[in-house]
């Protein structure tokens, strides 16, 4: 494999060539060029044919469409010759190239899918920003012989500071050529309207170890429903903390990507889910409002809550105004405190790499002194 471009501006990307034995593709394209198992995928900003491989297994050499109800009498098989797609070595070895490009790590989950672009068809600008659970780094082989400009589909690296985009730099999708790169806010790209022929692409998905595609069950679907469980059931003070956020117009108050009374509310919800003491959860409550709420607002949430309660969250807010406090030294209830508000905020921020090596060194050592549940989520996201 050849790397003709490798840069870090205006994100994370390397364009390569040589990057199988050619035979391997050609074989793959031709096999592609007569296939009719596409599944038409279409979003706001893109139109494509889609032959996803996760739903292929090996089975005597080739490739087996799994069976679903609705196609119980169609099936679906990849040749033999094509069925490297899904070697191990294949995809070890393309995940070992990014992480050495990149410089992180990534979990074993890799999601293989062929992109099938017909005349007329394009993918508009976009970045793939990796929300919890979602992929962070992704390899494009591109599968055109003969390909020539007219045939349009070229692939743009796009650079958006302001309004307008630019082309940063122009790929042309010719066979056995690719791109690699780290999905961020700033990863814009896109895929120029196709004029002749069928563009095809094979593309290789892969999770950082720190956003793995389980979170998505495991931290994003259950703080949701947590929150509308003790939405469902307010006992305690939390009548009066709902009250009291409506005056304070939290839903309305910005925050990350989201609203200050969803991410209180999750945080409330978080540590109450692990067994936390009342005046703990209600502390991250407080907390989550302090920072964005005037002083004499403060006063109003005060209402009801109890001395030690916003002792914690007060000590907390100082805490966490620092930019990189020393957890290791507090009480382990601030430890929990300060990891279930990472993670709450992981629901509506952008994953990256280098906040995720600056939570690791920030929790270090807090692990034994987290309830279970947490500990798990711990290991899951850190480990
Ligand atoms: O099909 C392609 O060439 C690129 C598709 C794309 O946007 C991506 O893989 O993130
Ligand atoms: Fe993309």
């Amino acid at each position: 494999m050849d790397i003709t471009t490798r840069t870090k501006q205006p994100y994370n990307y390397a364009v390569l060539d040589n990057i199988f034995p050619l035979e391997r593709l050609s074989e793959l394209r031709s096999f592609l060029t007569g296939f009719s198992g596409w599944f038409f995928h279409k979003q706001s900003f893109f139109e494509v044919y889609e032959l996803n491989l996760d739903e292929y297994e090996k089975s005597d050499g080739v490739l087996l469409k799994r069976t679903v109800p609705e196609e119980e009498n169609i099936s679906f098989s990849i040749p033999s010759d094509c069925s490297w797609v899904k070697d191990d070595s294949v995809i070890n070895e393309l995940r070992s190239f990014l992480e050495q490009e990149f410089l992180v790590p990534l979990d074993s989950t890799c999601s293989i899918c062929i992109n099938c672009l017909v005349e007329g068809q394009s993918i508009g600008m976009h970045n793939d920003a990796p929300r919890i659970g979602f992929a962070t780094h992704r390899f494009v082989v591109n599968l055109n012989p003969d390909y020539v400009d007219s045939d349009g589909g070229h692939f743009y690296v796009l650079k958006k500071d302001g309004e307008k985009p630019e082309i940063e730099k122009m790929i042309r999708p010719i066979i056995n050529t690719g791109f690699a790169f780290e999905s961020s806010p700033a990863s814009f790209h896109a895929v120029g309207k196709v004029k002749e022929g069928s563009r095809f692409s094979l593309i290789f998905t892969y999770w950082h170890v720190g956003n793995k595609v389980i979170l998505k069950q495991e931290l994003a679907e259950k703080i949701t429903v947590l929150k509308e469980e003790v939405l469902r059931n307010p006992t305690g003070l939390l009548p009066l903390i709902l009250e009291e956020s409506k005056k304070l117009q939290l839903k309305e108050a910005l925050y990350e990507n989201g609203n200050l009374f969803d991410y209180a509310l999750e945080l409330y919800a978080l540590l109450k889910s692990w067994g936390c003491k009342e005046n703990l959860c209600f502390a991250g409550f407080a907390f989550a409002c302090w920072n964005k709420i005037n002083a004499e607002k403060i006063s109003d949430i005060k209402i009801g809550l109890g001395s030690d309660t916003l002792f914690i969250a007060e000590y907390f807010y100082g805490l966490a105004g620092n930019n990189s406090p020393d957890l290791s030294d507090q009480p382990s209830s601030i430890q929990i405190l300060y990891f279930a508000h990472i993670l709450v905020r992981k629901r509506i921020t952008f994953f990256s790499h280098e906040n995720w090596l600056t939570e690791k060194e920030q929790l270090r050592g807090i692990e034994g002194n987290l309830p279970d549940e947490a500990g798990y989520l711990y290991n899951l996201i850190y480990k």
